[in-house]
């Protein structure tokens, strides 16, 4: 892999995102979308992008909502064996390009609709007779309604129905000239497949999903390093994860070196049994010598960042970590030495972010604490003071999140775990009006990514890789690079 070029030199001291930027250089590509964002990690995704495996975030609505725009969401090791089997199970059965929808009967009251349909970003709930879409119900369908009253008696019956063999385009030229927003989609016998929007049919014109080898929606997993690890591994396997995360906050320790040798033992038989290698992710590291370590213990895909997360309180508590930029820089080296690749993990805050991360040779992005700030993370909508929208977020390591993986342990032991939290219990990620949704964060962010790969004239990730040129910035640099939204 041949460095990334510095203006002016690699300077000796190391980077965040904020102290780079990238200088354009000649490009002969005529359109930002002759780009091709597939992730350089081995698992190809077409979008690289991977939600963090945290538990106000990814859940299987994420999962599906991601994974159709092709990227993968990792499901958090607090969730219990069952419940992320059963996340898989879901996700592999979704629909590869028809959203599935919030279900209600026609007599389900309003004041148990009403708390649903935020679930979804396309914000309405299907009606369902027997399994046949009967009718459509928006919040503002129930404005001004009894909270007893049955949706039948508000829900909107003129529906736009479509076949679910229909292609994407055809669904958005019906919806343009019938002037509406949302089609359902039913099989053969008339019972719903799932819901496309007007966007989401553009979308899946303009995204390819990401599929495993049968066809299905791809999901990961994580397996943390403490408790049975070989046993959560092999359940995961056998639910169709698509890639195992073994995740602690130091990595570059010999308990997870130790776990991923166990794992990827793991691993290699379910390969020999199905012909499935499923690739393992180890870490977080933040050196060169982390990743080599982590690779030869068993990973495919090392994960670098330690204390750039939104939720993360390591830095100030510990003074341990390293600046984002230079430590994704010098372990997609060190990775890329070896044939494997890293994932950027942590402190995504732009899309810029993004762009800069794949720059300096990450295979794929981890983003959490934007996404938690969507419909489709996994804690429920909630409105402040002022009735702006948003959802609470909190590290995988703070009080809260040790309160709740170690319940099952002895008091003692509970009390003396959470001596050491290392994040935030409790933060409010508020909803972007105007980007509501996470596939609307992946638009902002794909397309800033592609217009940054033209810039650098780069059709593909080991192009902008090979040709981006990086220059160090000062505060004011990057001050003068923010767009102003209200007059000086
Ligand atoms: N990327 C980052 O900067 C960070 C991420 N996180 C995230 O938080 C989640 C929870 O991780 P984690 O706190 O490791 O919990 P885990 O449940 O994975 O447990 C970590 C184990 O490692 C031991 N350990 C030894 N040294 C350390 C250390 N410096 N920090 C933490 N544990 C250590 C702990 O033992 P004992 O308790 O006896 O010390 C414990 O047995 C993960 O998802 C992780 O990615 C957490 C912090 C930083
Ligand atoms: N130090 C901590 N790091 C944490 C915690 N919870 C999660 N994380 C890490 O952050 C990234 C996501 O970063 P973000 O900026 O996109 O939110 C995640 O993948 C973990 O590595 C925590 O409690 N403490």
């Amino acid at each position: 892999m041949a460095p990334v070029r510095f203006t002016t030199g690699k300077p000796d001291h190391d980077l965040t995102y904020d102290d780079v930027f990238m200088s354009p250089t000649r490009s002969s590509i005529r359109s930002r979308m002759d780009v091709d964002l597939t992730s350089t990690d081995g698992l190809a995704l077409p979008t690289p992008l991977v939600v963090a495996n945290m538990t106000a975030i990814s859940g299987r609505r994420m999962a599906e909502t991601v994974a159709r725009r092709g990227a993968i969401s990792i499901v958090p090791q607090d969730l219990s064996p069952a419940a992320t089997a059963e996340a898989i199970a879901r996700v592999k059965a979704a629909h590869v390009t028809f959203d599935t929808p919030i279900r209600v009967t026609p007599d389900t009251v309003v004041a148990d609709a009403l708390p649903l349909i935020p679930k979804r970003a396309h914000g309405v709930a299907v009606v369902l007779d027997a399994g046949a879409p009967v009718g459509l119900v928006a919040a503002s369908d129930a404005a001004g309604v009894d909270r007893f009253v049955p949706v039948h008696e508000v829900m909107t019956t003129d529906l736009t129905i479509v076949s679910d063999t229909s292609a994407p385009q055809e669904v958005f030229d019906l919806l343009t000239e019938q002037r509406r927003k949302i089609a359902i989609a039913v099989d053969a016998s008339g019972q719903l497949v799932g819901v496309l929007t007007l966007k989401g049919a553009m979308r899946s014109a303009l995204y390819a999903p990401a599929l495993d080898a049968d066809g299905r929606l791809k999901i990961g997993a994580a397996v943390g390093i403490s408790g049975e690890t070989e046993r959560r591994a092999t359940t995961l396997l056998e639910a169709g994860a698509d890639v195992l995360v073994m995740d602690t906050a130091h990595g570059h320790q010999d308990r997870m070196l130790e776990t991923l040798r166990s794992v990827r033992a793991v691993r290699d038989a379910h390969a020999d049994r199905t012909g499935v290698r499923v690739p393992l992710v180890g870490g977080n590291i933040v050196t060169a010598e982390g990743t080599v370590d982590l690779i030869e213990a068993g990973a495919d895909i090392v994960k670098v960042g330690v204390g750039p997360g939104a939720m993360c309180t390591t830095r100030m508590q510990t003074g341990v970590g390293r600046p984002q930029f230079s430590a994704v820089l010098d372990c997609a080296a060190a990775a890329a030495d070896l044939g494997k690749a890293i994932w950027a993990d942590g402190g995504v805050r732009h899309p810029r972010d993004v762009a800069l991360a794949l720059a300096a040779g990450a295979g794929a992005v981890m983003v959490g604490s934007w996404f938690a700030g969507t419909h489709e993370s996994t804690s429920p909508l909630m409105r402040d003071a002022d009735g702006r929208a948003y959802k609470e977020s909190f590290g995988m390591a703070s009080a809260r999140a040790v309160r709740a993986r170690t319940k099952e342990q002895a008091f003692f032991e509970r009390a003396r775990a959470s001596l050491f939290e290392e994040g935030i219990s409790s933060s409010r990620m508020y909803l972007d009006p105007a980007r509501p949704g996470v596939e609307d964060l992946m638009d902002f962010i794909t397309s800033g990514v592609r217009s940054s790969c033209t810039y650098a004239g780069a059709r593909t990730l080991p192009d902008f890789h090979a040709r981006a040129t990086v220059g160090v910035q000062s505060r004011s640099g990057y001050e003068e690079g923010r767009p102003l939204h209200v007059s000086w």
